[in-house]
């Protein structure tokens, strides 16, 4: 795919991705998990990244921030988070950004808590590591960040261990975490899954308050097409490592045009659509391990395909904001 920055969002963006390519080194072969990704996110805007499992939505997130495990590099490409280069960050640097500038949650709040240590304590450590606050200062900022993310009785909660909150209290205790420093980005993987309907709705609401309020952009990572429509302004689709369209929501919605996304909104025809329940898409995502992928690794499942398929994809730039990467659109 070209190497031209989308242009959505591109006057405010907080974090530019090109051509932004990962493998994973294993026994069986080298997988080639995300080929030249590209997409921006602008202040106070919230990304979906949609896709079904194994396009890579979770490798995305975890490579921007530097937490590919071992088998994973990067093999190309840029991101840019308000400028600094992330992928020739050196991991000291990474670390320090993770802290402060990006933040990441994900859709199991009780693991990613440590089991030993109050909650008041845990965001305080964030507040003391990366906003350089004492120890006082830190312990009341953690019971405003909790009191900011909803949580009834601050003062008294703060003493709390995760193994005492409900896991919707546990996700609010990660968001406050993540959003202590105020950070520019927020990456919510799979943020409200397992939760029940009522506080997946509250947890989505305190998101997106806060991305209103401190104009942090937001990349939400679901399976759920019906909380991507409801929550975010604009979906990029993954299929097979690679982002297919990329479109504001409503337009995505209303005028898909590549066949995948097409397939993925015919698929999930009810307003409770989760990707992870489809049956219905045909054919598999192909083997990222294969040495002979074809430019467009949604060919051997479309019934657009045309003997130009096999050419190099190109973006195309179908209307100011709308991209798809197809020689055939619908
Ligand atoms: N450590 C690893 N070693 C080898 N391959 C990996 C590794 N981690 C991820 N992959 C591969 O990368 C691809 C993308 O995986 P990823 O977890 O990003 O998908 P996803 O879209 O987030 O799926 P899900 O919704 O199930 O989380 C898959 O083919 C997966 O098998």
């Amino acid at each position: 795919m070209s190497a031209a920055t989308p242009a959505a969002a591109a006057s405010q963006s907080v974090l530019d991705v090109t051509d932004f390519s990962v493998e994973f080194r294993t026994r069986a072969g080298i997988v080639r998990a995300l080929d030249r990704v590209a997409f921006s996110v602008g202040r106070g805007e919230t990304m979906a990244l949609v896709g079904e499992s194994g396009s890579g939505k979770s490798v995305t997130a975890y490579a921007l921030l530097g937490l590919l495990d071992a088998a994973g590099r990067i093999t190309g490409g840029s991101a840019r988070l308000e400028g600094t280069e992330l992928t020739s960050a050196s991991p000291a640097a990474l670390s320090a950004i993770r802290g402060k500038r990006a933040a990441m949650i994900f859709q199991n709040p009780r693991a990613a808590l440590n089991p030993i240590r109050n909650v008041g304590k845990q965001i305080g450590d964030v507040l003391r590591r990366h906003a350089g606050l004492g120890a006082r200062a830190a312990a009341a900022e953690a019971i405003e960040m909790l009191r900011a993310v909803g949580i009834p009785d601050p003062a008294r909660r703060a003493g709390a261990y995760p193994f005492e909150l409900s896991g919707g209290m546990c996700q609010r205790v990660m968001i406050a975490i993540a959003v202590a420093t105020r950070p520019a980005l927020l990456i919510a993987d799979e943020p409200t899954t397992g939760l029940d309907v009522t506080t997946q709705a509250v947890v989505m609401d305190i998101m997106g308050r806060l991305a209103a309020e401190t104009g942090m952009a937001t990349i939400l990572i679901t399976h759920d097409l019906a909380l991507a429509a409801e929550r975010s302004g604009r979906i990029a689709v993954m299929h097979a490592g690679h982002i297919v369209e990329d479109a504001p929501t409503k337009t995505l919605l209303l005028y898909p045009r590549h066949p995948y996304t097409r397939r993925l909104l015919a698929a999930t025809p009810t307003a409770a659509g989760n990707l992870a329940d489809l049956r219905s898409i045909p054919g598999n995502l192909p083997d990222l391990r294969r040495d002979d992928l074809p430019p467009c690794r949604f060919a051997a499942r479309c019934d657009r395909r045309l003997p130009a398929c096999e050419a190099p994809m190109q973006w195309r730039e179908l209307e100011p904001h709308h991209r798809v990467a197809c020689w055939n659109p619908a």
